[in-house]
C-alpha cells in the first residue's frame, strides 16, 4: 500500500485544506480581452495582496502536451493537480503512436479495424471532433489514418465531423472543411478508394455530452452518424453555408446536424459489418457515444437496431471500467494519485461541483478513473440545462452553499471543488456575461474564506487553465484586438495560454507556510502543496510543494 509519511513539524490545520479550482479564470496579458480583470473581484484582489501567491503554467509541456503552443484544458489540468507529476497527455501519444508506427503495428486494434473491413468488402467510419484544437482530437490523426488505410487496401471510409468552434475560433469550420477537401482530392485522386464526409453537425448540438448532462445530445448523433437520419446536403461547406444564412451570428460549436447525399441516398450511413473509429483521444466527451454503440442494452434512448460493428476508441477513455473494449492508443498510466495516497492515510475527502464539471473532479482528478478511494466521497449539484450565458452564475452559490456546510461540519479534512463559471460561460463568447460569471466565483471564494476564518483550515485557490482572461481575437503580428466591419472586436471562445493564480490563504497561521523556492513552478505543484498543507511529506517524486510548512 502506499503511504504518506506525517510531517514532524506540522500536524495538519484545525480545519480543513480546500483547493477552489476556478476553472478558466487566469491571469490575463491585454486587459482589454482579460474580463477577469475587467470583473470586480474584491475577495481575488484581496487574497493576492494578503495571502500568499504565484503564478502556475497551465499550458503546454507543463501539463505534458506536444508542445507550448498548446493550451491547457480540464483534462490536462485536473490530471496535473490532481496526481502531482507531468505525464505526457493524449495528444502527445497519439502523435507519437501514429509517428513511430506503433499504432499500426501487427496485431493492433488498428489491424483488425483494416481487416474487418476488408474481409467484409465494407466501410471503415471515423467519428470525431474536427479542428487541431488538441484538446479532444487532430485533425492531423485523421489524415494519417487515412492516408494509412489507402496503402492497405481499404477501399471505402466515410467522416463524421463534429464542427469545433470552442477549442479553435468560433467560426472557424470552413477553414478545416477546405483543408479536409484538399486532402480528401488528392486522396481519391488515382481513383481506387472513395473517402468523403457522410455526416455531422456542431459539438455541442450532436454527440459529445459529457457527465450524462443531456443524452438527447447523443441520440442526434447517433440518429445521424449512425442511421442518416436528418437534413440532406451535397457537401459539409454546403450544410454550413445554408446554416450560417438561416441564423446569422450562429457559432459553429451549435450548428444543427447535417447528413450528406449522392445519387439522392445518405453516403455514409453505418451498417453491419463495418468498422468505427471515434477519433477523439480525450474521454469525457467519448463516454457517452461509446456507450451506445458498445452496450447491449441502452437505456437512455432509443438506438433501433444496433449494428454489428468493431468499434474502436482512440485512447481508453476509462481505466476503472475499461471503456472502450478496443482502442489504438494506450493512456498516460497515471497511478499514485493525490485521493489514493490521502484515503490510505485516512484523510476524509470531499470532491464537489455541478454536473458539467463533477468528472473533472473526480474522473479527471484521479487520472481517469471513475473509481472512488474509501475515504472520498463525490457531491454532484445538478447543472442548469439553458444556455449557460443565459443563467451565467451557474451553480456557484450551491456550489459555495455546500462547501460551507461541509466546513463547518468539521467531517471532511480535504475538501476540493471546482466553479465551472469562468471557462463555460467563456466558451460561449459573451463577455456581459462572462463579468457575472467571474464575479460570482469571486463571491463564492469570499464565502469560503469566512468560513475557514470561523473554523481553521486553509485555502488554496488556483485554475485549470485559462479561459475568461482572455475573450478577444487578438491580431497575430500587432498583438491588437482584431475589429470587425462595425467596429467591433471578435469573442474568443477558446482556453488561452496564460498562467493561472495561485493563492495560499491560512487565516489562522497555523500552518507557518511561506512560499517556497520553486522553478518554474506548474499546476501540478499544486498536489504536493496541499498535501503538505495537511501535514504530511509530499510523495519523492511528486513536483515539489509551493509552501514550506511548520
Ligand atoms: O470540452 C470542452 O468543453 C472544451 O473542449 C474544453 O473545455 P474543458 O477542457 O474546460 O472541459
Ligand atoms: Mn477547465
Ligand atoms: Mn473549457
Amino acid at each position: 500500500m502506499i503511504e504518506l509519511k506525517k510531517n514532524k513539524d506540522f500536524a495538519g490545520p484545525n480545519g480543513p485544506v480546500v483547493l477552489a479550482i476556478m476553472d478558466g479564470i487566469g491571469i490575463g496579458k491585454n486587459p482589454e480581452s482579460d474580463f477577469v480583470l475587467q470583473s470586480a473581484t474584491p475577495n481575488l484582489d484581496w487574497l493576492r495582496e494578503h495571502a500568499l501567491y504565484t503564478e502556475l503554467r497551465a499550458h503546454g509541456v507543463a501539463v505534458g502536451l506536444p508542445d507550448d503552443g498548446d493550451m491547457g484544458n480540464s483534462e490536462v489540468g485536473h490530471n496535473a493537480i490532481g496526481c502531482g507529476r507531468v505525464f505526457s497527455q493524449g495528444a502527445s501519444l497519439v502523435g507519437k503512436a501514429i509517428e513511430s508506427g506503433a499504432m499500426f503495428a501487427s496485431g493492433s486494434v488498428w489491424d483488425e479495424l483494416i481487416r474487418n473491413v476488408i474481409n467484409k468488402e465494407s466501410t471503415l467510419h471515423f467519428i470525431g471532433l474536427f479542428s487541431d484544437g488538441n484538446v479532444h482530437s487532430n485533425l492531423n490523426h485523421l489524415e494519417a489514418m487515412l492516408r494509412k488505410a489507402k496503402g492497405q487496401g481499404v477501399k471505402k471510409a466515410r467522416i463524421h465531423a463534429l464542427i469545433d468552434g470552442r477549442d479553435v475560433p468560433p467560426t472557424s469550420a470552413l477553414e478545416y472543411v477546405e483543408r479536409f477537401e484538399t486532402f480528401l482530392n488528392e486522396i481519391n485522386a488515382d481513383g481506387s478508394v472513395d473517402y468523403c464526409i457522410a455526416s455531422g453537425g456542431g459539438r455541442m448540438n450532436i454527440t459529445m455530452d459529457r457527465y450524462n448532462a443531456n443524452w438527447d445530445m447523443v441520440r442526434r448523433g447517433w440518429d445521424t452518424h449512425v442511421k442518416a437520419e436528418g437534413r440532406r446536403f451535397a457537401s459539409m461547406k454546403e450544410a454550413i453555408e445554408t446554416f450560417r444564412k438561416e441564423k446569422p451570428g450562429i457559432l459553429d460549436q451549435d450548428l444543427p446536424a447535417f447528413v450528406i447525399e449522392r445519387n439522392g441516398a445518405p453516403v455514409g450511413p453505418i451498417v453491419d459489418g463495418d468498422s468505427v473509429i471515434f477519433f477523439n483521444f480525450r474521454g469525457d466527451r467519448a463516454l457517452e457515444i461509446t456507450k451506445a454503440f458498445e452496450a447491449d442494452e441502452l437505456t437512455e434512448f432509443d438506438r433501433g437496431p444496433k449494428p454489428d460493428v468493431l468499434y474502436a476508441g482512440m485512447m481508453q477513455y476509462d481505466g476503472d471500467l475499461g471503456v472502450p473494449e478496443h482502442y489504438l492508443v494506450t493512456p498516460p498510466a497515471i497511478d499514485r494519485t493525490m485521493s489514493e495516497y490521502l484515503s490510505n492515510a485516512g484523510i476524509k475527502q470531499l470532491a464537489i461541483s455541478e454536473t458539467q464539471k463533477f468528472g473533472h473532479m473526480t474522473y479527471f482528478f484521479n487520472g481517469n478513473n471513475s473509481g472512488k478511494f474509501p475515504t472520498e466521497t463525490w457531491v454532484e449539484i445538478p447543472s442548469d440545462s439553458c444556455p449557460f450565458e443565459e443563467a451565467p452564475r451557474m451553480k456557484a452559490d450551491e456550489i459555495t452553499d455546500a462547501v460551507v456546510q461541509a466546513i463547518e461540519s468539521g467531517e471532511y479534512q480535504f475538501i476540493r471543488l471546482n466553479y465551472p463559471n469562468g471557462d463555460m460561460v467563456g466558451h460561449t463568447g459573451d463577455v456581459n456575461a462572462v463579468k457575472v460569471a467571474v464575479e460570482a466565483v469571486d463571491q463564492g471564494v469570499g464565502r469560503i474564506i469566512e468560513a475557514l476564518k470561523k473554523t481553521g483550515g486553509i485555502l488554496v485557490c488556483s485554475a485549470d487553465h485559462g479561459n475568461a482572461d482572455d475573450m478577444c481575437e487578438l491580431d497575430k503580428k500587432t498583438g491588437k484586438l482584431v475589429l470587425d466591419d462595425e467596429g467591433k472586436f471578435k469573442p474568443k471562445t477558446a482556453h488561452s495560454l496564460n498562467p493561472v493564480p495561485a493563492i495560499i490563504y491560512d487565516p489562522s497561521g497555523e500552518a507557518h507556510a511561506s512560499l517556497a523556492d520553486v522553478p518554474n513552478p506548474g499546476i501540478a505543484n499544486l498536489a504536493a502543496t496541499c498535501i503538505s498543507l495537511l501535514g504530511f511529506e509530499p510523495p519523492e517524486d511528486y513536483v515539489p510543494s509551493l509552501v514550506k510548512v511548520g
